[in-house]
């Protein structure tokens, strides 16, 4: 416990504690004084236990078992006299260190770059203005704001406390979150739960707002102090990277057994022990794909980083697997379907319909009623209605330089800013910011209502009650300004203002308001009512259900909130991915259908259901229709993760946006749960598995995209190494079974393993994806590594490389007979037709159907790796300095023709065979869907 002058932080009085740190409620720190703080006390983090140092993951290569196995039969082969053999194995042995460190270094360094991206942030004031910071750079001293979602970015006293409850269970165990306030408590031992006046780094404030003067940062907090226990918790294998651990260990346990089964052949059938043994060995080494978790590992990375490219942040590794089963989006509407520009563009007032014109944020515009202007002024209803709008309102609405253009300012030689270089901006929500410019175009400046006006009291919004209300004070008295949903606010209403007279909202007068209400609804637009009343005592506003009764109605506002441009096509796309959209919004029912229909959301038979409809279902009932359904309307927060769990349990990978506090159990309980990065909590946020920088539907797409094509690379280059794999050890199985002499020189099986399957692989984990990646349904989550046919190319595929790697040994031996390097010669023909094997069917790998169905240099990495393994393998066919280490000889070009045929026997005749049965196929599906109407279907 931190102590000032024997006092605990709870103790101190505010004058005592802004004392103590030097600093000041209004002002905050200056920015100077701010900087020096850090320099002195450090960044205000956990300090992390330090990943794996470089010289540790250099060191983890040589652990392997296969390596020490290596290693032995090196200082066999040194003690034989075979000081070439030897060596060369050691380079091997290192080079393939090096590698491997290099690929696990880079894997690491991109996740750390990820978890840095995903970092919070803090709202504080320095130098009296109010500023949004990492947190990382709070120092103590610092005055920071806490509103309903943030969390708690440092140990915090907090002074000014409006209704803030904070959820305490990170630290406390405590799940009800605490109520908070702004006294001074007397008692020196306290539970941290009890210390009512502090807020503490990590926890979640769930609702209200706060002020409060950071006490100590960083490992000084009281979740520093425990973050040693709590930071082990290690990232996760994902479940792919888990299962081809387990494969990797089975495969491991195969190749042992098969060596063994090949070397006693060999010996059986009269080879030299020591060479079976060395051939063994190198085998073993080449057979295991001990690459394949690293490889792994880059492509998820890699893959995440053109997701981040794509504005999709992917904060837990496990989901880029699931994002590619996503079978299901649901999406909000508000800024993520539609862009959240919000313009007023009609008025409802006592019966008269007003048509507002003008665009964007520039307060310039006419009210037009009939064809003709209206005199603002002069209209008491309508300057009622303004005035609710600009008082009952957070946002501001300012006129700004524009942020300069960086392209423009280099081109530009210095000329003075012309007249359009400012632009009206909104700070605060945009629905809010819209009703300002209305009221600006009325003559009506908030900056103005303020001086007359203020305010005593706000009852926020809240998703839920779907409106908010201020309480004022003026010369004339007191007053509630209620904005909201019309449908809900209707309810409060007793009254309503008619021209400028005040009636009884008889049910005649409250259809009519329903009535235009729907009427803006069916055009999109998004309406707000506002009522209000004149209020004798604050006491008659304690709560909202206090205040917000007996209104009187004023009006609606209707305004207008374009659709995204890009989210149209997006939604067709997943459409032919078989995925489903689903629209999930606060907003009317009326309003939501119309803009689901201009995007093309609303299927055929599609069917609307709102809140209160959902309220009356129970889950069954919801399970039934869940797959029915395009748009939840008027929507609940908890009415989310209802949806989510009706569509989890019809079988359905749910992908989930939410924003808000309420939204973080939704967004956690479904498959892929997204929060916003501009408007999310960071409740919400830590909830999340992707987090859209830019909050837009289709990088929720674009990130599925991606999701399916990494999982297809993954599975690419697991089919080459495997199938390279079965290549080599058949090749030297079946000579063994056979009696013939060693195909390849355990040097050379070492070169294969360590140039052609390794570089190629690595192409393939950031092939591109295939034409129709986005034209097949949703693979299943439980789907096998090796399903659609994998295991079988696998395994057809490498033995096949196995048979005709052989059989150009054959003829190679049977043509040399009788030559002095007969053999050698012989096991150069084959060494180069394995390679050319493998390097041909890499191409084949990227396609799921043949090398035919890709245009073949396409993948620039994928080529280059290839040119550079075929230049190696010249290289030690045709230096002579490496001839003797790699045992071999130059080929004439009978030998390469033959070489050459052999090599692309097992991907040209399968490629053949494939093309041929697509043909057949093809035909069948005519058949069976009757032409273009076929559904999508996987061509696999
Ligand atoms: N600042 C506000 N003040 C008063 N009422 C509001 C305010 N913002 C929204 N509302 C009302 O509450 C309703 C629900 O708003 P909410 O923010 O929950 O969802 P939304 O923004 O309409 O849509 P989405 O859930 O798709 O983002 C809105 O339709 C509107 O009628
Ligand atoms: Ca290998």
């Amino acid at each position: 416990m931190t102590i000032v002058e024997g006092k605990a932080w709870h103790q101190l009085n505010e004058g005592q504690l802004l004392e103590a740190l030097n600093s000041d409620i209004q002002k905050g720190l200056t920015a100077d004084e701010a900087a020096r703080r850090l320099q002195e006390h450090g960044p205000n983090e956990l300090v992390e236990k330090l990943g794996e140092s470089p010289l540790k993951l250099l060191l983890n290569q040589f652990k392997d078992f296969m390596v020490l196995v290596l290693l032995g039969a090196t200082v066999i082969s040194g003690l034989l006299g075979e000081m070439l053999d030897a060596l060369t194995i050691v380079a091997i042995i290192l080079i393939n260190g090096v590698l491997g460190f290099y690929q696990e270094y880079r894997a690491e360094r991109s996740l750390r770059a990820l978890k840095e991206l995903s970092a919070p942030s803090a709202k504080v004031i320095r130098g009296g203005e109010y500023q949004l910071i990492p947190a990382r750079s709070l120092v103590a001293g610092d005055v920071v704001l806490l509103e309903s979602g943030d969390r708690v970015p440092a140990d915090l006293r907090l002074l000014e406390c409006n209704q803030i409850s904070i959820d305490e269970a990170a630290l406390t165990g405590e799940s009800v979150p605490v109520v908070k306030e702004a006294v001074t408590i007397e008692a020196l031992d306290l539970p941290l739960g009890d210390r009512k006046n502090c807020g503490y780094l990590g926890t979640m404030v769930t609702r209200g707002t706060a002020k409060g003067v950071v006490t100590v940062t960083g490992m000084n907090t009281e979740m520093g102090k425990i973050a040693n226990l709590i930071q082990q918790t290690e990232e996760a294998d994902t479940p792919l990277q888990h299962r081809l651990e387990q494969l990797g260990k089975i495969l491991i346990i195969v190749s042992i057994i098969l060596t063994v089964v090949v070397v006693l052949a060999g010996i059986l059938h009269g080879q030299p022990i020591y060479d079976m043994f060395l051939a063994g060995v190198s085998l073993a080494v080449a057979a295991i794909p001990e690459g394949l978790p690293a490889i792994v590992t880059i492509a998820l990375a890699l893959g995440v980083q053109r997701m981040i490219k794509r504005r999709a942040i992917v904060r837990k590794l496990p989901s880029v697997e699931t994002l590619g089963c996503a079978s299901v989006i649901c999406s909000d509407k508000t800024g993520t379907l539609t862009q959240n520009k919000m313009t007023v563009t009609k008025l409802w007032l006592g019966g008269r319909t007003i048509e507002v014109t003008g665009e964007g944020y520039e307060p310039v515009g006419q009210l037009r009623e009939e064809g003709k202007g209206i005199d603002a002024k002069g209209d008491p209803s309508l300057r009622r209605l303004t005035q609710i709008a600009a008082l009952c309102n957070n946002s501001d609405l300012t006129e700004q330089e524009k942020n300069e253009d960086p392209k423009k300012r280099k081109s530009g030689k210095g000329e003075p800013s012309s007249g359009d270089s400012k632009e009206w901006r909104i700070k605060g929500d945009p629905t809010e910011g819209a009703l300002l410019v209305l009221a600006a175009k009325t003559g009506l400046a908030k900056s103005s209502l303020n001086s007359l006006y203020t305010r005593i009291k706000e009852f926020p919004f809240d998703p839920e009650r779907k409106r908010m209300s201020v309480l004022v004070s003026h010369q004339g008295g007191k007053l509630i300004c209620t904005k909201g949903a019309p449908d809900l606010l209707v309810g409060q209403c007793a009254y309503v203002l008619w021209g400028d007279q005040v009636v009884p909202f008889t049910g005649t007068i409250k259809q009519k308001v329903l009535a235009a209400n729907e009427a803006m609804a069916k055009d999109s637009l998004r309406v707000l009512g506002f009522a209000f009343r004149e209020v004798k005592s604050y006491d008659e506003c304690n709560s909202n259900e206090e205040a917000e009764n007996g209104l009187i109605f004023v009006g609606l506002t209707g305004m207008m909130d374009p659709p995204r441009k890009e989210v149209k096509e997006a939604i067709s796309k997943c459409r032919q991915a078989g995925i489903k959209t689903v629209m999930i919004t606060g907003d009317h029912g009326t309003t939501a259908e119309a803009i689901a229909k201009s995007l093309g959301i609303m299927g055929r038979g599609g069917r609307v259901v709102t809140g209160a409809q959902l309220s009356n279902m129970d889950d069954d009932e919801l399970e039934k229709i869940a797959d029915d359904v395009n748009v939840y309307a008027r929507v609940s927060p908890e009415h989310k993760l209802r949806i989510v769990q009706a569509l989890q349990r019809r079988g359905h990978v749910v992908a989930m946006t939410g924003d808000g506090v309420n939204d973080a159990p939704a967004v956690k309980a479904a498959d892929i749960g997204i929060a916003m990065g501009i408007s999310g909590t960071d409740v919400t946020k830590e909830a999340s598995a992707l987090i859209l920088a830019d909050d837009n539907f289709s990088s929720i797409v674009a990130a599925v995209e991606e999701g399916r094509g990494i999982y297809e690379n993954i599975r690419k280059f697991i089919r080459y190494l495997l199938a390279s794999n079965v290549g080599e050890i058949m090749t030297m199985f079946m000579a063994m079974m056979a009696g013939l002499p060693l195909p390849l020189v355990p040097i050379q099986i070492l070169w294969v393993n360590l140039v052609t399957d390794g570089l190629p692989a690595m192409a393939l984990g950031v092939d591109q994806a295939e034409s129709d990646l986005m034209q097949h349904k949703p693979r299943s989550a439980k789907e096998n590594i090796f399903a659609r046919r994998l295991g079988w190319k696998i395994i057809s595929r490498g033995i096949l490389i196995g048979l005709c790697t052989l059989g150009a040994f054959i003829l190679a031996l049977n043509e040399g007979a009788g030559h002095s390097d007969q053999l050698i010669h012989a096991q150069t023909v084959a060494f180069a037709t394995l390679v050319m094997a493998q390097l041909i069917h890499v191409f084949d790998c990227r396609s799921s159907r043949s090398i035919f169905h890709r245009k073949l240099l396409e993948n620039k990495f994928l080529v280059l790796a290839v040119l550079s393994s075929l230049i190696l393998m010249i290289a030690v066919l045709y230096v002579e300095p490496l001839q003797p280490v790699f045992k071999t000889v130059p080929l004439d070009l009978r030998d390469w023709a033959l070489v050459i045929v052999a090599a692309g026997i097992p991907t040209f005749a399968m490629g053949i065979g494939s093309v041929l049965g697509t043909s057949k196929q093809k035909n069948n599906r005519k058949i069976t869907y009757g032409g273009s109407s076929a559904p999508p279907t996987a061509v696999r």
